[in-house]
């Protein structure tokens, strides 16, 4: 692939497939590759969603920038678009991400997730591209289920805990059997959670974060939330693209953990993103009778919804990236509270111009 990141004059522009492109992730990484001069493909089921306004410093895009409506199960559209496109790059980014919607309808969940993953290697195969395009596959620390306080890593035993853990384990099963089998240049990301301004509200960050800044123009109504002591690993989702290009540029395909090495509760997000509008939670009660309570006013701002509890989840995870460290040289910029101040101030900035908020959600 002939690539030269600061060149005038590049030779002939990389091509990059970004499933998923309307998503979070999606929209870090196609701001990540076009400021390096690649000519991206999106798919997305709804293009009209992708927030183009997020791409204006790229100025008119000049034809760079190029959207195809297509679900992952939808095979023959798939081959036609990866037969036109002929990308050097395929990001599959595109999943049911919901652990709860993964319980309510696993079958769908598979299809897309792990079928899906299978549909495009297989194209890609019978299409004869395998020496011309780079796979990247978006796996999930869910793989791993309860990290039971010991750091995961690539050698940690694999120990899916609901529907959509498992189709992200058969998605990573199937890019290292392609790899092994067919000689694809096939590697798999194994991400822990990645947030940001642009997470979908079913999150459970920014589920919190728009209620800080509901509460800050006089919202009363408390945030429900379900377990608060469940621990994530939580990373910025602009880190983790970048580590995701790092994995392809590579020599060899391989897998990696994208993880902070850090855990924290929802407990404690929940106490750093009040705090950035001045409000100090008191904890009351306990089980679902706990509340968060302003220390200033009295006023709840927490309570507990049993309907948000999960019928299967992994109680802690703690990602141990010291392989992508030494490997890819990445790590991760934005530190916790960072991350929790930026979308807390995002979102009171989208509140106070909602025109423009609505342009720039994004889900996925
Ligand atoms: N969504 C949600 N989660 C809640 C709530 N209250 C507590 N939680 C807890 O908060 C934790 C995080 O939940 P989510 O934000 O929904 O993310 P996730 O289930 O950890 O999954 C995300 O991260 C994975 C790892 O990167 C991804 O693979 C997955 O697609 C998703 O992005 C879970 O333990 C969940 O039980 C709530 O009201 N809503």
């Amino acid at each position: 692939m002939a690539f030269v990141e600061h060149s005038n004059a590049p030779v002939e522009a990389p091509v990059a497939l970004i499933t998923g492109i309307t998503g979070q992730d999606g929209g870090y990484l196609a701001e990540l590759l076009l400021g390096k001069g690649y000519i991206v493909h999106g798919l997305a089921r709804a293009p009209a969603r992708l927030d183009r306004a997020r791409f204006s410093r790229f100025g008119e895009l000049r034809g760079r920038l190029h959207l195809h409506v297509c679900d992952l199960r939808d095979g023959d559209t798939l081959e036609n678009v990866l037969r036109v496109v002929r990308p050097n790059e395929i990001y599959n980014l595109a999943a049911q991400t919901h652990v709860q919607t993964s319980l309510e309808d696993p079958a769908y969940t598979t299809d897309v997730n792990a079928a899906g993953t299978v549909r495009l290697l297989e194209i890609l195969v019978k299409l004869g591209h395998e020496r011309h395009s780079r796979f990247f596959q978006a796996c999930s620390s869910e793989i791993f289920g309860d990290a039971r306080g010991v750091p995961q890593n690539e050698k940690t035993p694999l120990h899916p805990l609901n529907p959509y853990a498992a189709s992200k384990r058969a998605a990573f099963e199937a890019a290292v059997h392609f790899r092994n089998a067919t000689g694809v240049f096939a590697s798999n990301g194994i991400l822990f959670n990645h947030e940001s301004p642009y997470r979908s509200p079913s999150f459970v960050t920014r589920k919190i974060s728009l209620a800080v800044a509901a509460s800050q123009r006089g919202e009363k109504t408390p945030l429900s939330l379900g377990n608060l002591d469940a621990r994530r690993d939580w990373g910025h989702a602009g880190d983790y693209v970048r580590a995701m290009w790092l994995m392809l540029q590579r020599e060899k395909p391989d897998d990696f953990v994208l993880a902070t090495g850090e855990t924290h509760s929802v407990r404690e997000f929940v106490e750093l993103a009040f705090g950035v509008i001045g409000s100090r939670i008191i904890w009351e009660g306990s089980g679902v009778r706990e509340r968060g309570v302003d220390a200033a006013s009295g006023q709840v701002l927490v309570e507990i919804d049993p309907a948000f509890f999960r019928a299967a989840d992994a109680g802690m995870t703690l990602g141990d990236a010291s392989k992508a460290r030494a490997e890819l040289g990445w790590r991760p910029e934005v530190g916790f509270e960072n991350l929790v101040r930026e979308m807390v101030m995002a979102d009171i900035e989208r509140m106070a111009a909602p025109s423009e908020a609505e342009a720039r959600v994004a889900s996925d």
